[in-house]
């Protein structure tokens, strides 16, 4: 998967993954993380969510990147925000009060773009990507964060025979892999959303479950 895949649609506005409304799981969970007062939260591949409206209202920074400028013109049309840009030679950066978008690729990142940020909110992210690309994210994502990091993190897992993603499962066992030597890993919620997941149920997914983890740096 290249990214021409995200930006081809983004183009032809194929993004069901996108919610009009702020999820539910963060309104609900974010409290586990125990913020700080001046909590600053880091949201990879952050498409135009919603989330983000929500997380600049609840904390005091907070920080994107998202490849698609399509989502990240979107995003503040959407929203009515008129941000200040500023052309770099990685990222354009897009600025309104206390919410940053980069746009551009979440590889070019270097540790000095985020070590501000102590907090990681990833939804629909970690589960774009298929398993090659996933082991490099959560290694870039290490490699980018400083110490004493916390992570709400959003998976789908279901039998991935059934259906190529994205979203790409992940499963619980995979969490692990993924995270234990740096993490404690807490399972916040499972919910079954089989029924409510009609293109997935429609491409002959028998079983879709998501998965809410909270990561504390151990
Ligand atoms: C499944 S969407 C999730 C978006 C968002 N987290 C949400 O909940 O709506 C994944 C997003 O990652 C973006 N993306 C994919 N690869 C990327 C990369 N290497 N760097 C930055 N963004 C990327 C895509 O354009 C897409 O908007």
């Amino acid at each position: 998967m290249d990214t021409n895949f995200w930006h081809e649609r983004w183009a032809k506005s194929e993004i069901g993954f996108h919610l009009n409304d702020v999820n539910p799981y963060l309104i609900e969970h974010f409290a586990a993380l125990k913020p700080k007062a001046n909590a600053a939260v880091f949201v990879p591949l952050c498409g135009k969510s919603k989330d983000l409206i929500w997380l600049a209202e609840h904390t005091e920074k907070v920080i994107g990147i998202e490849l698609s400028k399509k989502a990240v013109e979107d995003f503040f049309k959407e929203n009515k925000l008129t941000p200040s840009i500023t052309q770099g030679e990685r990222f354009s950066t897009y600025r309104y009060e206390n919410l940053t978008i980069f746009c551009g690729d979440l590889f070019e990142l270097t540790a000095n773009d985020v070590a501000a940020y102590q907090l990681v909110y990833d939804r629909a992210s970690l589960i774009a990507f298929p398993a090659d690309m996933r082991a490099r994210y959560v290694e870039k994502l290490n490699e980018l964060l400083p110490n004493k990091t916390q992570r709400l993190l959003v998976t789908v897992d279901y039998p991935q025979h059934e259906m190529s993603g994205p979203p790409f499962s992940v499963t619980p066992d995979e969490v692990q892999q993924h995270f234990s030597a740096r993490y404690e890993i807490q399972c916040l919620a499972s919910e079954d959303i089989l029924e409510q997941s009609k293109r997935f149920k429609a491409k002959g997914v028998s079983r879709m479950l998501e998965h809410v983890f909270l990561l504390t740096e151990k």
